[in-house]
Parts: structure tokens; sequence; C-alpha cells
């Protein structure tokens, strides 16, 4: 079987602007509805051959200079172990992790298709998001993330899981500006039994059918859940103020606001990150070195 010396795949992030945890019978598995963006930013991650599994984490700044390495990933070496593959990868991205971005389910999708292709295994895409799909739900670091990624847009997913009806959207043409003030770990969250049932209540079914209805939905959501914080708090009533559509991002510690307008108030809070939504989400396409 012809194998590539270096394999590179990158994968779409993803912003949840709501949601709520739902158990997939038919599957046994946890799962979530909700309603998010998938993001042109996510993790790149390039893959050689070995015998083993190792996997470096690179965070850059957006100029590509690395800010901070990190040795080991859990969700990617769990992936890559029940793919039954090995390789030494090195994942690199521009956003933080733990902060709302999905950048667990990105890292996982683009190290199994890198990894896959070094091998010679050769997964499907759709083998990818079920191995990634499954990882991420049982160490709990994103129930609705790899349905979301699958595909492109602004999305409201109405049933749970990769089978799950989801509803995407195209038309969110302005760009999105995200601030974030640290880390809110999904699986420390989806523990506490009373976040839990915050984010029951503050959830509603209704899908959005423009970008300005996304981030109101959203934004009443942020109220509802409990989850805001001082700093999250301060930014929201600027952009009401304002009058620029913005939420908390789910799960981190941040907020996303969408239009131009945006960063200049952004900007007396910190540092805004730009980015646009997605139109494809992951496409499994990427540079091979043979
Ligand atoms: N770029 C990355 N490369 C490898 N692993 C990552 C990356 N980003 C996040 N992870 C893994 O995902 C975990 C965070 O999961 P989670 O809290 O769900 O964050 P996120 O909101 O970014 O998905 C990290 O502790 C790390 O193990
Ligand atoms: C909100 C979350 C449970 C976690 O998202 P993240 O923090 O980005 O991993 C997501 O997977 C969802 O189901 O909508």
């Amino acid at each position: 079987m012809e194998r590539d010396r270096e394999a590179v795949a990158f994968c779409p992030g993803h912003i949840s602007g709501w949601f709520k945890p739902v158990f997939i019978a038919a599957e046994g598995l946890p799962g979530s509805v909700g309603g998010g963006i998938v993001i042109d930013r996510g993790v790149g991650s390039t893959a050689v051959p070995s015998d083993e599994i190792k996997v470096t984490c690179l965070y850059t700044g957006s100029d590509g200079s690395v800010l901070k390495t990190v040795e080991g990933s859990s969700p990617v070496e769990h992936a890559l172990k029940t793919a039954g593959i090995t390789g030494e990868i090195v994942t690199r991205s521009d956003l933080p992790p733990e902060s709302g971005f999905g950048l667990s389910g990105a890292a996982i999708v683009s190290s199994l298709a890198a990894a896959s292709r070094v091998t010679g295994t050769r997964l499907s895409k759709e083998q990818i998001f079920r191995i990634a799909y499954e990882t991420e739900v049982s160490l709990r670091t994103g129930l609705g993330d790899v349905p979301a990624i699958a595909g492109g847009g602004y999305v409201c997913r109405r049933s749970p899981g990769l089978k799950g009806e989801i509803i995407r959207r195209y038309d969110m043409e302005q760009p999105i500006f995200v601030l974030n003030f640290g880390p809110l770990p999904t699986a420390g969250v989806l523990g506490e039994e009373n976040a839990v049932k915050r984010i029951e209540d503050a959830y509603s079914g209704s899908c959005p059918g423009s970008p300005e209805e996304f981030f109101r939905t959203a934004g009443e959501f942020s109220e509802r859940s409990g989850f805001v914080t001082p700093e999250v708090c301060d930014v929201l009533s600027a952009c009401a103020s304002g009058k620029i559509p913005a939420f908390m991002t789910m799960l981190g510690n941040g907020v996303a606001a969408y239009g131009s307008r945006a960063f200049a108030v952004f900007r007396d809070f910190g540092t805004p990150e730009e980015m646009h939504m997605s139109k494809t989400g992951f496409t499994g396409d990427g540079g091979d070195k043979k």
C-alpha cells in the first residue's frame, strides 16, 4: 500500500451560541441540539509515519509565531487509538483551546485525516466523523461540534448526532469578532448537574432565518444560561448600547459579535480575533508529500 511521507489536513472550528444535551437512544450515545457557526479558523495537523502515537500542540499568534507548545492531547490520542493508527502529529492553531471554538473536535478530525493518509489507512470522511464524534462524547470535550463541522454555514441542529437533522444557512457574510477572557473547559461544565439544568431551562428550540436572528437567539440564551461572567457581561452591555448583535461563546469565557462595527467596541476590552463563517466545513482536502 502506498504511503505518504507527510500529510497535512485542516478542520474548521465551531462556535456554539446555544445548546442542550440530548441522549441519542438509537445509538446509545450522548449528543446535543442547538445552534452555532462553523468558522474559517480551526486546527491544522501534520502527520509523519511512526510506530507510536505522539502528539505535539502548537498554539500560535495570528502571524504564525509559536506562543506555546503542549506535549500530548488526550482527545487526539484517544481517537488515533480507536482508529488503530499511529503517527507523529503536530497540531497548529491560532485560536486558544477550551474557549468555545470547538477545537477539540477540529484537532481530532484534522489529525485523523492526516494520520490516516500517512499510514495508508485512508479513512473516509464518514469514518473520521464517527470516530471523532464518539471520542468527543466519551471524553465530554464536545457534543455537537463534530456534526456541525461536517458541513459549513451557521447551523441549527434540531436533533442530535451525526445523523441528526441539521439546518444550514449560508448568508452570514459579515466578519465575526470574538473576544476571549480565558479557558472554560467543556468537560468540567458538562459534569456539573446545576449547569446542565440551567442549560436545559435556557434552551429554546427555534431555528433562526437570518444572521441577525441567529445572534438574537444566541444572545437570549447567553442571558438565561447563567454562565455570563463579569467581563462577558460588560462586553455584552457595550454591544447592546451600540446595537451590535452579540452573544457569549459556548462553552468559553468570551463574546462573539457580528459585523465590522464590533471591532471598535471590543478593542476597549482586549484584542479581538476576526473570523468568518466557513461555507464548507471539513472538506478532507490537504497536501501530501510522497
Ligand atoms: N489545537 C489542538 N490540538 C490538540 N488538542 C487540542 C487542541 N485544542 C484543543 N485540544 C484538546 O481539547 C481539549 C479541550 O477541549 P474543550 O474544553 O472542549 O475545548 P474546545 O472548546 O477548544 O473544544 C484540550 O485540553 C486539548 O486536549
Ligand atoms: C457547547 C458544546 C457542548 C461544547 O463546545 P466547545 O466548548 O466549543 O467544545 C458543543 O459541543 C455543543 O454541543 O454545542
